[in-house]
């Protein structure tokens, strides 16, 4: 049967009177079986390893309230029973100084800890007496208990006895740890074991012990904490027959053993700041709890090793003297407790950290229980044998103490040859041991060392790559900054294009120079409220003087369907040609026939515009040759590249060229606005004056059609009136007002349909009446058209209201 070690943890109080030295907190506690570590900022594990917060588990978990009594009874009186039934155990405090070991162990003269309350219970148990706790444990009468207490410390790797006084030389006899032939377990050797028969006396040794403790502590100038002290109560039972005799066959008896240990502080002599003895000290103590905690994990892998049936490895239990004397505890004779103590608020996360970790470990470890063999009474015989101290005990018993320097040595019956392969055979054991242990030490310090070698080549190479990072980072940066400087200045660009462009908007903004438009229709002026502006008195003088600078609805329409740049044509590259001879001509001073040749292409060249000669630079170098003075000018070279000059720049007047001065057709002052251009919206209002020019022009040439159909109509009217001369005065009357009237074209604005219309009655009353003597061509191809329309008669108003003739009419 496997058993685990048994860990409590025992949370200390904070004393009334004290104050705390940690801030925050940094143990919970989750249930009554875990809590949960989260490291502070200032601790180690903060700063070295993650952060996530730590949780362990225990067999249960005592917080600060918890009573002694209460705390005894569930950790220690279930040993007790096991203890009288012949099972071993051992109850072994950890934790780091301060954190309340030696308070649950000890406990005070008031409040008593674990171990005088066993020492309580067991004798409460096995002596008809009951102290006043009253706790104890139900036994079998059929047995006589013998009780031997005995104690010792552990200080420096050094065995001493606690309950022998220091001599005169304050000299303190070490003890060394002896093989138990018989069980194949250490003991102290030498060390005094007490049979109590009370527990008076027992309390006795135990104050003795810890008197001799506190002188110990004085002599070697060290602090109770620095030593491990070990209490130990032996249990001999016996069994009785019926007539009450104890039953002196050394088979039937069984001795039982509990070792309740104080462990020293668990803290690093790097943090304890000591030096000389005290270091000493704190390197023995971190040794044998160092080998405890490594005792640990070599059972923990054996396990894991057993369950994948691997071979097990050594567990180094004789590397210090605390794990050789409890190396049968650990393997599973009897029940080991672990009594956890913390105490989270005057000590550090590290520390108290370091203990978990190591309760972690041991609370895991599993081992195979050793079932002592039952009694059965019934066949128990022969006479009593009473009780004995250990080492009659060990010789009634036939237990062979081989190295024990204070026994004798020999049995009268025991072999020398024997003795010896027994000798040699230890020896040999030890040796193997040995070597195991050292290859073991070897491997655990190979991996160490390489576990570190491999931390500082995870630190180098993470060092390396947030290098290469950060470099890569400052390249990207400096790149993107670059991008940013080279779009900054696409942007200024920008900036400035659009600032010069907004100039140049104001500017057709600013009253001198208006941008002129033709009054547009009726319903595009409705669209833009600012279009019904008219031109003041003053604006208008302006823009009479700044008419070549004024941008008209022609010019407009001019500039945006401009056709594309001249240097894309082929005309552009010749004229470019001809302009770079004819330069370097003038420069060399040929002032031959060869430039009489180049002046007659130039005058000759065909689709000269004003672009052409602007983007050539042809005007610049015409000017530049009309400038210069020549020597006997027989071609007029001078005269020629003025003239030149002159035509080229008259190429920009329709571009840029004043309104049509007015007159017929043109549009008068009257018809003329004014209009703001929002920075912006050139271009809309380009569009719109484009669909404003459109309409326009349609509206034109409709007009002009009908001016064209009224003088065609003007004319027949008049021929028509002097052919009837002699027609009645109501006609004549009717057409005065027409003949007095001014030319139709001249009248056109003034004409809407509703004229138009009488005009055609008239001219078509006018038809009939000279009907009978008409016989031109053209009035009868006139009227073929109204008979196509249908009957006319002389009150017919469906002539001109007919849906098709009048359309006809109107469509023109
Ligand atoms: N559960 C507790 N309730 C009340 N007081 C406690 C408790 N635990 C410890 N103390 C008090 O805390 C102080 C330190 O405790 P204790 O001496 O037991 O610590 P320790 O771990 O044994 O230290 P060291 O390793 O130095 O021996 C003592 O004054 C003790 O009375």
């Amino acid at each position: 049967m496997s058993i685990v070690i048994i860990a409590y943890l025992r949370i200390r109080p904070l004393a009334g009177h004290q104050t705390t030295a940690i801030e925050v907190p940094y143990l919970q506690i989750v249930d009554d079986l875990e809590v949960s570590m989260t490291p502070p900022e200032t601790s180690n594990a903060y700063r070295t390893r993650n952060r996530a917060p730590e949780r362990y588990k225990f067999t249960k978990i005592f917080t600060e309230s918890v009573a002694q009594q209460d705390f005894f009874n569930k950790t220690t009186l279930p040993l007790i029973s096991d203890l009288l039934h012949g099972e071993n155990a051992l109850v072994f405090a950890y934790g780091v100084t301060n954190s309340g070991k030696t308070y649950s162990i000890m406990g005070t003269p008031q409040d008593p800890g674990l171990l005088p309350r066993t020492l309580d219970v067991i004798f409460n148990s096995t002596r008809n007496y009951l102290s006043d706790s009253k706790t104890c444990v139900k036994l079998d009468d059929k047995f006589e208990y013998g009780i031997w207490v005995s104690f010792a410390e552990i200080y420096t790797e050094k065995i001493y006895d606690l309950l022998v006084p220091p001599d005169r030389q304050l000299k303190r006899r070490a003890l060394s740890l002896k093989y138990e032939f018989r069980s194949g377990h250490k003991y102290i050797s030498g060390l005094k074991e007490v049979k109590v028969q009370s527990i008076e006396e027992a309390y006795v040794i135990l104050r003795e012990g810890q008197r001799n403790r506190a002188v110990f502590s004085t002599i070697m100038n060290q602090t109770s904490s620095r030593s491990h002290s070990v209490f130990t109560i032996r249990i001999v039972r016996v069994p009785i027959d019926e007539d009450n005799y104890v039953i002196e066959d050394p088979s039937y008896v069984t001795v039982s053993k509990m070792s309740i240990v104080d462990l020293a502080g668990s803290e690093r002599h790097r943090n304890t700041f000591n030096s000389g003895q005290r270091l000493k000290e704190a390197g023995n103590i971190n040794k044998s709890l160092m080998v405890l905690g490594q005792c640990m994990e070599t059972l923990r892998f054996n396990q894991l090793k057993a369950a994948m049936g691997k071979r097990q490895a050594v567990v180094p239990f004789r590397h210090s003297k605390l794990t050789e004397l409890f190396k049968s505890s650990f393997e599973g004779d009897g029940k080991a407790v672990m009594v956890v103590n913390v105490n989270p608020f005057d000590t550090g996360f590290d520390e108290n950290s370091h203990v978990m970790k190591f309760a972690a470990v041991a609370k895991d470890v599993a081992t195979w229980r050793r079932i002592h063999p039952k009694l059965d009474l019934k066949s128990v015989s022969g006479s009593a044998i009473g009780y004995l101290p250990r080492d009659e005990l060990q010789i009634a018993l036939g237990d062979v103490d081989d190295d024990d320097e204070d026994d004798d040595g020999q049995d009268d019956d025991d072999d020398p040859f024997v003795d010896g392969l027994i000798t040699q055979l230890e020896d040999l054991r030890d040796k193997w041991l040995d070597a195991e242990t050292r290859c073991a030490t070897m491997e655990s310090t190979i991996r160490q060392q390489f576990a570190k070698e491999m931390q500082v080549e995870l630190g180098k190479m993470e060092e390396i790559y947030i290098s290469a990072l950060k470099r890569e980072l400052h390249d990207r940066q400096e790149s993107l900054t670059t991008e940013i400087a080279k779009l900054r200045v696409i942007v200024q660009d920008h900036d400035a294009t659009k600032q010069s462009l907004l100039e140049k908007v104001l500017e057709a903004r600013k009253p001198s120079t208006p941008l002129i438009l033709p009054q547009l229709p009726q319903q595009q002026q409705n669209s833009s409220p600012s279009q019904s502006q008219s031109q003041s008195p003053e604006q208008e003088q302006h823009s009479d003087r700044r008419a070549s600078n004024t941008l008209t609805i022609d010019n407009l329409t001019e500039l945006t369907s401009r056709t594309p740049h001249p240097s894309k044509g082929e005309a552009f590259d010749r004229f470019l040609d001809l302009r770079k001879r004819l330069r370097r001509c003038v420069f060399r001073e040929e002032y031959s026939q060869t430039l009489d040749v180049m002046m007659k292409e130039v005058e000759q060249f065909e689709g000269v515009s004003f672009e052409l000669v602007k983007e050539t630079n042809m005007g610049k170098l015409l000017k530049l040759v009309a400038q210069k003075e020549f020597k006997d000018d027989i071609y007029s070279i001078q005269s020629r590249a003025k003239q030149l000059f002159k035509q080229f720049a008259q190429l920009s007047i329709p571009i840029l060229a004043p309104p049509k001065k007015q007159g017929r057709g043109a549009f008068n002052r009257e018809s003329m606005v004014v209009l703001s251009v929002d920075a912006g919206k050139e271009e809309e209002l380009i569009s719109e004056m484009k669909v404003a020019l459109d309409s326009l022009q349609d509206e034109n040439q409709k007009l002009k059609t009908k001016i064209k159909y009224m003088q065609e109509g003007q004319k027949r009217l008049k021929k028509a009136f002097e052919k009837t001369r002699s027609s009645p005065r109501r006609v004549s009357s009717m057409f005065s007002p027409i003949l007095e009237a001014p030319t139709i074209s001249d009248q056109m604005s003034d004409i809407d349909d509703e004229k138009l219309l009488q005009y055609y009655m008239l001219e078509e009353e006018a038809d009939k009446a000279s009907r009978p003597q008409l016989a031109s061509d053209s009035l009868q191809s006139s009227t073929d058209d109204y008979d196509n329309c249908g009957a006319i008669s002389d009150n017919d108003e469906s002539l001109f209201y007919r849906p098709g003739c009048q359309k006809r009419r109107f469509d023109i």
